[in-house]
């Protein structure tokens, strides 16, 4: 499907506190179906700029649209995208099922549909607990009902805090492989993670944060080469490589 505006686009967005300016005027465009790495060191900005594109906080200056629409418009914007927390938003009483058919209702899945999607996810995820209270689930559980609420409504575009965080390797793979069909379904990926390797398996595109700015934005091997460490380096090299000697002017 054509699409006449990026999925995200951001122009000179910036978030400062009182003490800190956290997000210093990220400038950005990001195609339907690509999964976009966003990476940097603790403290960088990751989350504030997921923040602000998830209509969570508002921006001190700059402007985004999400799917084509302003941040400032919220109710649509939330319409359109799904965010996965690092602490996924769950209710300890419920059972997984409930849990997922109360944000199903919230988000106005079809009636028809919801059963049949929060199905599939479960039988995916191997979730055979979901009738049980989410206060006996691990965190890998907690992970994946997170994810399948994320996803539950179909949205555009998909925001993953640290998705793989709790989740042994067989649900890493599984997630990981939701992640690529989702992408080749046209749905955009920002993916927020320290776990580079899943990044360099899975990203089309990466942004590297420091200090509140982007300071480089490229393809997985584009960055590598750029960081100059020949070929065989895997992108935890040139992302260190890359923060340690780009620290941006003082503005
Ligand atoms: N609500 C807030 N009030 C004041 N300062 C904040 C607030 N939220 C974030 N900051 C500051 O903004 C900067 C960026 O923080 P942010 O949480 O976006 O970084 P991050 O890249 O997500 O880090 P991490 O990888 O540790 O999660 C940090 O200096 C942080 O202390």
């Amino acid at each position: 499907m054509a699409h006449e505006t990026p999925a995200i686009e951001t122009n000179n967005l910036r978030k400062e506190y009182p003490d800190t300016v956290a997000v210093n005027g990220i400038s950005l465009s990001v195609d339907y179906g690509t999964i976009f790495g966003l990476l940097g060191p603790n403290g960088a900005g990751k989350t504030t700029t997921m923040r602000m594109l998830t209509t969570l906080t508002q921006p001190t200056a700059g402007t985004a649209r999400i799917d084509g629409i302003a941040i400032e418009q919220q109710e649509t914007v939330r319409s359109r995208i799904g965010f996965l927390p690092e602490n996924p938003p769950i209710h300890d009483e419920l059972s997984g099922r409930e849990q997922l058919e109360y944000v199903a209702k919230l988000r106005d899945v079809p009636p028809t549909a919801r059963e049949e999607r929060i199905e599939t996810y479960l039988n995916r995820l191997d979730l055979d607990a979901a009738d049980s209270r989410i206060s006996t689930y691990s965190k890998g559980m907690r992970q994946k009902i997170g994810l399948i609420q994320t996803l539950l409504h179909e949205p555009n575009v998909v925001f993953l805090d640290e998705p793989t965080s709790g989740l042994d390797p067989r649900a890493a793979k599984q997630m990981q492989e939701i992640i690529e069909e989702l992408a080749a379904e046209e749905t955009t990926i920002v993916l927020s993670t320290h776990i580079l390797p899943v990044v360099d398996k899975l990203a089309d595109r990466v942004g590297v944060v420091h200090d509140g700015d982007f300071v480089a934005e490229a393809a997985p091997d584009e960055i590598k080469s750029r960081a100059g460490t020949e070929g065989n380096e895997s992108l935890e090299d040139a992302f260190l490589s890359i923060t340690r000697d780009s620290r941006p002017p003082a503005k």
